[in-house]
């Protein structure tokens, strides 16, 4: 008898509320084994706190989230902290610490676990940089000499850096010219490749999300209300992905999330 291997990633009835304002209201969403996973929606619509959710950064007031199967809420911190040296994150503003070189920033988790002697994670860091396109001398300059396509790259670097088999990539492209933002996302797509990684990004910039993601899924008002070909964005049928993808003022997503 065959069985379908479980989704990478399986949320079901999410549910966080922050004071009176239910910000997620049931989310459920699959993300299969070496998909990218675009998720799309307005400012404020709980992007950012679903994938927190997944990460354990938040804790949910209910529902249920998988991984491989595994209930990742019933999980002891042990157990739970070994599933998040599987993941690997990229922050929007890449998030590097100025006072470390670049080398040490890519392999900070390495380091800081003690899984990786300093010769090896200097090894380590040229490996990654390589891949990113960056020479390994620039693993001995401070992030902030670095330009702004540079620092991403590095925070590519680091999010890869432990070989994770989930990536997160929170707006990848925000802040850097549209060449350098397809280069970053080519870099993505190669990246996550190499890797065989299972990847969900979180992005506003709909040609970066056609470029990463394979399948779109949009949140509005705290809940997952369409799912979808990333290729299709802006002329799925939808109305209200179409609105947003396109970014039309007049449609059925109306001003109150402007407020
Ligand atoms: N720790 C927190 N405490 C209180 N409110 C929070 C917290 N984290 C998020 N929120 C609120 O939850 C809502 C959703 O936030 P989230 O960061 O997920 O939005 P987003 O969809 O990622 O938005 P953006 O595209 O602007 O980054 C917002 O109203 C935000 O103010």
């Amino acid at each position: 008898m065959s069985t379908t291997p479980p989704p990478k990633i399986r949320l079901r009835g999410l549910c966080k509320r922050f004071g009176d304002k239910m910000v997620l209201d049931g989310v459920d969403l699959d993300v299969q084994p070496g998909q990218g996973m675009v998720i799309l929606g307005g400012s404020g619509s709980g992007k950012s706190v679903t994938i927190k959710c997944i990460l354990g950064l938040i804790q949910p007031d209910s529902g249920s989230i998988e991984i491989d199967g595994q209930n990742v809420l019933a999980m002891g911190r042990r157990e739970r902290e070994a599933l998040l040296d599987r993941t690997g994150m990229l922050f929007q503003n890449a998030a590097l610490f100025d006072s470390l070189p670049v080398w040490e920033n890519v392999c900070f988790k390495l380091l800081a676990q003690k899984r990786i002697s300093r010769a090896q994670a200097r090894d380590r860091a040229a490996e990654v940089l390589a891949q990113v396109g960056l020479a390994a001398s620039v693993g001995d300059l401070p992030p902030n000499e670095l330009s702004g396509g540079m620092q991403k790259r590095v925070g590519l670097a680091r999010a890869i850096a432990a070989s994770p088999d989930i990536i997160f990539f929170d707006e990848p492209t925000t802040g850097l010219d549209p060449i350098m933002g397809a280069v970053i996302d080519g870099l993505i797509v190669d990246v996550v490749q190499r890797l065989g990684a299972t990847a969900v990004s979180i992005t506003h910039d709909m040609a970066s999300a056609r470029r990463i993601g394979e399948t779109a899924a949009m949140i509005h008002k705290g809940r997952i209300v369409w799912t979808g070909p990333a290729a299709a964005l802006g002329e799925t049928g939808n109305a209200m992905v179409d609105q947003f993808a396109r970014g039309e003022r007049e449609g059925p997503i109306q001003m109150e999330l402007r407020k």
